[in-house]
């Protein structure tokens, strides 16, 4: 049952990360279902692994849809509080219906569900961003509600200004000038004020925004490269750069904005209020009924134009993830002449596009139409109602000019603070995706541990009953009980059917990953308990199947398998790695620059620049793993030439693909089902006539096709 619950388990892991609701009646029933004495639960050996997938699906139903950049609404915000909870308490209580008694199946199902529920926002991790900018961020606040304040006055100001106009228009009396200049340079005083307050609080904030977010972009890149192997398996390279740029680019602007204009917002509705309040209780009672009114449809109107604001966005880059697949591998699209399918395909994305601006394009021209109409008529109906406290001498005409500046900026800020709701929502949402992998702690720590002097060093390596499944696929074991020996100074291969673990063993001794049970030993010692970074970065050398160089220059790409090398050394490398011949036949030399990916250089040329990289190091191990089973005869001959110079005096594993090149080796080892079942020289495996004589048989023929 314990196998079968991980069966089943495993691969929901790779479910996706938002679950859309339903009822979580079904669970109960299903428990039921599964509990209940008449069912046939029990008796189908299979019935556990597929009660816990119906469960997974009907789990992830009845929790809920976490938040996601659209979802604005409280209800949902209660979901997303709650929706991890029901998730991990329904796999309890399933976990313990189902009479799964191993707390690795609580734990398997749980892991799921844990993986599958929206990433909280930790408030305390943005306190650690926010601490350093502090001060700034004190200042700001107080900039910006001085600001606020100074907009309530504003209208009250407008008002007396008024008053001293109507008062001339009335009686035709005293200097209008003398009169006037003091309520107008008060005014003028405090748009001046207000001005430089504006300036200040958002040169403030831009400030200490910007430095939250380059200080998270920094922390999460750290982290995001701290991580296993075993993490980028399980997560798309380009949902983590999003997280790096689209969501901390999202949290930076909510961020700003809800403190900006969120507590400028806040001040001003209430301070306006009181105003509107203190100049007229009746005109106040009636802009109260109105004015929610008007608000609310358009706060409604307006989240249906985000929402198809967003549908446009998605589509845009639905058409960009078309162009950008197209022409990052616009040689496969040649070589297949597939131009005009990719074009097709990008029209029809764009076209779609297309539709949907247009229609956000026609709902914004009848939001603003809409919205022209309404404020008019609140102006209209204001003058309209005020005009009749005037007449009947309720009013003076200053206090309806104010009333009604006042009233534009509660409906102004009513609004912004409708949008700024939603805004903060997907801001926390954001946030939370950052925040997901920032404090998470890789199971193999890149430093700390002990070193063996170079001295006395080696490089004995035993792998010591080795079992081992990729974490991203559990129930999959891949090796099984593994031992080998790699004495010092000795070149062992392994050779064996494909799929068989023969690069499981080398990402394991790198320390991609750790085994699931056994012990990997280098001169003695468990490799766990020594440095990675003393491991990867000086003992191991690691050459693989697809050498992946950085679109720096050659001496760069070289110098990165030992950062402090000096020119020299590098050359010294190249000359190992026979590549210094080619290198210096480029105009540029070691300053070539090879173009993303080293697209501008041969597969030969590659595999020797990645020899040097790990040449410079002196490793006293050298892992190739397949290394020149992707080059052509002449380039194969070139390459092995300089690896069969590479390897001499190290410890040396091999991957081999094709047999013709470890005929000479010390050990072969030929693998299948995950452990070697032959090992021997080449003339002694030859002579037993086992396997390792049906691998060459079987390339022989292959060949001579
Ligand atoms: N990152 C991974 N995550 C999950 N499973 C993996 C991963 N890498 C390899 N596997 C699986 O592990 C098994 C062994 O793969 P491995 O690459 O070690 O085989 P191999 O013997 O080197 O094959 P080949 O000769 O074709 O390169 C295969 O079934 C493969 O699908």
């Amino acid at each position: 049952m314990f196998q079968l619950l991980c069966r089943r388990a495993a691969p929901l892991r790779s479910l996706s990360l938002y679950p859309r609701c339903n009822k979580p009646a079904d669970l109960w029933k299903l428990s039921r279902w599964y509990t209940s004495p008449g069912s046939n639960a029990h008796s189908s050996s299979q019935k556990p692994g597929n009660a816990i997938s119906h469960f997974w699906s009907l789990t992830r139903k009845a929790a809920c849809r976490p938040v996601t950049r659209t979802s604005k609404t409280p209800h949902v915000v209660l979901r997303y509080i709650l929706g991890p909870a029901v998730l991990t308490v329904s796999a309890r209580v399933f976990c313990h219906v189902a009479h799964c008694e191993e707390d690795v199946n609580h734990n398997t199902v749980i892991d799921v569900v844990a993986k599958n529920s929206a990433p909280e926002f930790k408030w305390h991790i943005l306190w650690e961003f926010v601490k350093p900018q502090l001060f700034a961020l004190i200042g700001a606040v107080v900039l910006a509600f001085g600001a606020a304040i100074l907009n309530i006055q504003i209208p009250l100001m407008l008002g007396d200004l008024v008053n001293v106009v109507a008062r001339y228009l009335r009686e035709h009396t005293g200097n209008y000038i003398h009169e006037i200049r003091g309520p107008a340079l008060k005014l003028l005083g405090l748009y001046g004020i207000q001005g430089l307050l504006t300036s200040g609080y958002i040169i403030l904030l831009s400030r200490v925004g910007e430095r939250v977010a380059a200080d998270m972009r920094k922390t999460l890149f750290a982290s995001l490269l701290r991580q296993d192997v075993a993490f980028f398996d399980a997560n798309k390279t380009g949902q983590l750069v999003n997280r790096l740029t689209a969501d901390i680019q999202e949290f930076k602007s909510s961020f700003k904005l809800v403190i900006s204009q969120g507590l400028r917002s806040i001040t001003q509705t209430v301070g306006c209020f009181v105003s509107l309040y203190v100049i007229s209780p009746k005109l106040t009672g009636l802009t109260v009924v109105v004015l929610p009114c008007l608000v609310g449809a358009g706060a409604l109107i307006g989240s249906f134009l985000r929402r198809l604001s967003r549908l446009a966005q998605e589509q845009v880059a639905k058409a960009t993830g078309v162009a950008d697949e197209a022409l990052g591998n616009v040689r496969t699209v040649k070589a297949f002449a597939m131009e005009e399918r990719e074009l097709r395909l990008y029209a029809h994305e764009v076209d779609k596009s297309c539709e949907i601006n247009e229609n956000l394009g026609a709902g914004i021209a009848i939001f603003q139409g809409l919205s022209n109409i309404a404020l008019n008529c609140i102006v209209l109906g204001t003058i309209f109602a005020g005009g009749t406290l005037i007449s009947n001498n309720e009013l003076s005409p200053g206090d309806l000019m104010s009333f009604l500046v006042a009233s534009q900026t509660v409906q102004r800020s009513l609004a912004s603070i409708s949008i700024l709701f939603g805004q903060m929502v997907r801001g926390l949402s954001s946030g939370a995706r950052v925040f997901e992998y920032l404090g998470l702690e890789p199971t193999i720590p890149l430093s700390g541990g002990g070193r063996i002097p170079y001295h006395s060093l080696t490089g004995r390596v035993d792998f010591m009953n080795i079992s081992f499944s990729y974490p991203t696929r559990p129930g999959h074991q891949v090796l099984k009980r593994f031992n080998l020996t790699l004495p010092p100074c000795k070149t062992v291969a392994i050779v064996g059917e494909s799929g068989g673990g023969k690069s499981t063993v080398a990402s394991l001794l790198e320390r991609f990953y750790d085994p699931t049970s056994g012990v990997i030993m280098l001169d003695g010692l468990d490799i766990r308990t020594l440095d990675l970074c003393w491991l990867r970065g000086q003992v191991i050398g690691f050459i693989n199947q697809e050498p992946v160089l950085f679109g720096s220059s050659i001496m760069e790409n070289i110098r990165f398998g030992k950062p402090e090398a000096t020119d020299a050394e590098v050359i010294n490398a190249a000359k190992q790695a026979n590549a210094h011949r080619f290198i210096t036949g480029f105009p540029d030399g070691y300053n070539t620059v090879v173009g993303e990916r080293g697209v501008t250089l041969s597969g030969g040329q590659k595999q020797r620049v990645a020899i040097a990289r790990a040449l410079i190091k002196n490793p006293s191990i050298l892992v190739l793993d397949e290394a020149t089973s992707a080059l052509d005869a002449e380039s194969e001959r070139v390459v092995q030439e300089a690896l069969d110079r590479a390897t001499r005096g190290r410890t040396v594993l091999i991957i081999a693909h094709r047999l013709s090149t470890i005929q000479g080796a010390d050990l072969i080892c030929v693998m299948s089902n995950g452990r070697i079942v032959e090992a021997g020289t080449h003339l002694e495996l030859v002579s037993k006539g086992g396997l390792y004589s049906d691998l060459i048989r079987r390339q022989r023929a292959e060949g001579q096709r």
